[in-house]
Order: C-alpha cells, then structure tokens, then sequence
C-alpha cells in the first residue's frame, strides 16, 4: 500500500505544542506526509489506495520498547519473587545454556505477537542467537534495534568467538529490512565483562560505527562490587573504558549520585528507564526526575518478561507516571505528557531514530497505533494524553502500522501465526524444562 489515509480520527502527538487534534493523516511510501484538522482534502481522498475511517479510534505514536530480552517470554512465570542475582545465577542462566537457536526463535515470535498486541512497533533486543531474533522482527514487520549481547566469564577464545559473533550478526542485519533493523554492540554488564573485553567491544563499535548498549547500576550490590574489584563506580568505570565515547544507551541505572546524573548527561548518555522489572526484582527506583532534569534522555523498557512479566509498555507508561510522584512527594514529577514521551519519541531518540519514529509529524515514518476508545474508561473525552497514560493498557490496542504497513487489523495479527506461535513455544519450554 503506498498512499493511504486516515480521516475521523482523532491524533496524539505528545511532543507537540498542541496534542490533540482532530482530523485527518495521509501516509505516502511508509512516510508520514501530511496531516491536518477537519475534513481530509479531496485530493488526497481520490489519490489514496485505501481510507481508514478513524472514528471511535486514537492514533498515537508506535511505542518504543527500549531495553528486552524478547526470547526470554519463554521463562515467563518460571522464578519469580528473587533478587537479580539469585534470579540469574540460579535460573536464568542454567536455562539459557539451554536454549537454541529455535528456542530463541519462537520465544522471541511469542515476544513480538505480544509487543504487536499492546502497540509496541519497534523494540530493542539483547540477547544470543540474533539471526533468529533479526528473523523474527523481519517477519513480524517490526522495527528493531538489535544486538548480541556477550558476557565475558568465559576462557579468552571464547570471548573472542562471541565478539566474532557480535561482530558478524552487525555485519549481515545493520540496516536490513529498508533500514527497519539497526544493530549495536553490547557488553551485558561491567560485572558480566572484564576491563579489556569491554575495551575490545568498544573498539568494535568504533569499527563498525555502532551505538553500545548495557546493563549497569541496576542494584546495590552491583555498584558495591563495582567499587571492590575496580575502585570506581560503574558509570566512572565505563567511561574510562571508553563506553561513552559511542552513543550509548544504560538500561535500568537504577543507583546513580549527582555526579554520575552529571556526567551522563554531559556525555548525552541515554538510560532506558525499566520500573515493572526493577520493582519485581526488588532492584530500587531509578533517580528519573532528576535525569530529566539534567536533559538525560530517559525512555521506557520492559526487560524480559521473566521479570516483569509482561511486555505492555503501556503498563510501564502508567508506572513511570506514578512511580515517581509516590517516591518523591510530588506529583508533578513525571507528568502523563513526559510519560507518553518516554515511551514514543525519547525511545526514539535513545536508539538514534529521533527523526525516524516515535511522532506522527510529517516526514516521520508511519509507525502507529491505534487504540479503541469506544470504551467506559475512556470516558468522558476531557484528556486524551491523560486517558492514553492512566487509563489504557495495551488490550485497548485495535491496529498497528509499521513503515507504513498494517501489521494488526482488528486485534488480529496480519504478519504472525499465534496459534502456530503459542503451539511452539509451549514445546520449547516443555523440552527446555526437561
Ligand atoms: C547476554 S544476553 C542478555 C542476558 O541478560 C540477562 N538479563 C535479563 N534481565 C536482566 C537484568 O535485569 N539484568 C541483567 N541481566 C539480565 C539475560 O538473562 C541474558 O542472559
Ligand atoms: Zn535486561
């Protein structure tokens, strides 16, 4: 479909001066190229292939998931209420050596029917086996940002080999699918990855000309252990690696002082903010008014969902606007609109594709969703923006478009087979399981 239209349709674009409107929205050659309030001109009309009729529909910016392990939903339910350590070591892990490549194919198409399901349009993805991820996300239509995570605890020449890999997985996917998939190079964490392995990694991403992405500062401990074996603090320690030096993108930095906020912000350092995933591993409450003060960009994540155990970012929306204002006092904090972005355009902006995705306006990409308000509770119609944060979840979904093209049509996915998916990805976890 090249040239399409939404008319009747109300629009959310949380980082415009006005952010509702009414009207209509005209996509050309999986752009965004014009919109407008009242009626759609005629022109337009007679020039589209197809006219979506927006009325009883929201259409808002495709929610950008930045920070998941999308395989691990078949680990779902499978150790909950532990610490991150325990939760890891001691199950996680043990798991995963498990896992092939099909395991990670079909956890990860369980991943992206949910994600389609709740509104996600693009994701970003950490894990082993990418190939099969990066097939996944090409099949589903989804945007992605892509990257083998590498854990050195390992001999040297295993190291290497998953270096290779990394490399070799940047190599075949950066740019795929009309530039639909990107990639990044990642050391899972500074207590996953020796000094020098992170110095190498990072050497590669200069190579390759690719961001880095990690986990760090997501508990106590972790920072604690930082100090012991290293003598400075995970942020302080990844910037002497050199981690900074590439645009870089934190998930959970959950324990940062004042001066760690200050130098990531002076490094333009963006952190993927993972509340549900925090709360559930019992990890802290990441210090996000005073990010954003800073002009940290902070967008939302899911983690996995083994420990979430879900991957609505909706739920994380609502959460990052409540979260905040229950720990500080003030509700002010994190306010429904800068929620709302944190989901959309400052995903968007922590992988690069600030003017790629994330808003409807023209020149953007056509990655929306839809969402159903002809339901209770979204009435009465008073505050779209405050609806979409502290009313919807990602069942309200109705339709989603990718690059233009509709992938979810009446809640039912056009790119995926769920019930082949669910079949699989029950038998996976039974032979996992043993
Ligand atoms: C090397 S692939 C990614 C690796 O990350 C693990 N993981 C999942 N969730 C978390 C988390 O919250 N902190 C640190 N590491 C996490 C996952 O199990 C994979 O092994
Ligand atoms: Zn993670």
């Amino acid at each position: 479909m090249k040239r399409w239209l939404i008319e009747n349709g109300i629009f959310a674009e949380p980082s415009a001066e006005r952010q509702i409107f009414e009207g209509w929205l005209y996509v050309e050659e999986g752009y965004i190229a014009a919109s407008g309030e009242g009626a759609a001109p005629a022109e337009l009309r007679d020039q589209a292939e197809e006219i979506v009729n927006g009325s009883g529909l929201l259409f808002m910016p495709g929610l950008i998931n930045t920070h998941g392990h999308a395989a691990m939903s078949l680990l779902r339910g499978l150790a909950d209420d532990l610490v991150l350590q325990d939760w890891l070591e001691n199950h996680m892990w043990p798991m995963e050596g498990k896992f092939t490549g099909e395991d990670v194919y079909w956890g990860t198409s369980l991943a992206a029917a949910e994600m389609i399901l709740s509104g996600t349009t693009t994701f970003v993805d950490m894990y082993d086996h990418m190939d099969k991820v990066a097939e996944v996300a090409a099949q589903a239509g989804l945007r992605a940002t892509l990257t083998r995570g590498v854990i050195g605890l390992c001999p040297p020449d295993v190291q290497t080999a998953k270096l290779n890999d990394a490399i070799q997985f940047a190599k075949n996917w950066q740019g795929a699918e009309n530039g639909r998939i990107q990639v990044m190079m990642s050391p899972h964490s500074p207590y996953t990855c020796p000094p020098d392995y992170i110095e190498r990694i990072v050497a590669a991403a200069h190579e390759l000309d690719l961001p880095l992405h990690t986990h760090m500062s997501e508990t106590a401990a972790e920072v604690a252990l930082n100090v012991k074996q290293y003598g400075a603090r995970p942020v302080e320690h990844l910037d002497k690696l050199g981690l900074f030096s590439r645009p870089s993108l934190v998930a959970h930095a959950v324990h940062l002082n004042d001066d760690e906020i200050a130098l990531l912000a002076e490094r333009h350092v963006a952190v993927s903010h993972n509340p549900v995933s925090n709360l559930k591993l019992a990890s802290g409450v990441a210090r996000v008014p005073d990010l954003l003060r800073a002009g940290v960009t902070v967008s939302l994540g899911t983690d996995g969902a083994a420990s979430n155990n879900n991957l609505d970012l909706f739920e994380e929306i609502r959460l990052a606007a409540l979260l905040h204002k229950g720990v500080s006092g003030d509700p002010t904090a994190v306010p429904a609109a800068e929620a709302l972005r944190m989901g959309t355009i400052y995903g968007a902006r922590s992988i690069g594709l600030g003017d790629v995705t994330g808003s409807l306006r023209p020149g953007f990409k056509a990655d929306i969703t839809a969402v159903s308000i002809d339901k209770p509770h979204f009435m009465p119609r008073t505050d779209y923006i405050s609806h979409l944060v502290y009313s919807a979840s990602g069942a309200d979904v109705a339709h989603v478009w990718v690059d233009g093209r509709r992938i979810l049509r009446d809640r039912e996915l056009l790119t995926l087979d769920v019930e082949r998916i669910r079949y699989e990805a029950q038998r996976c976890f039974e032979r996992l399981r043993g």
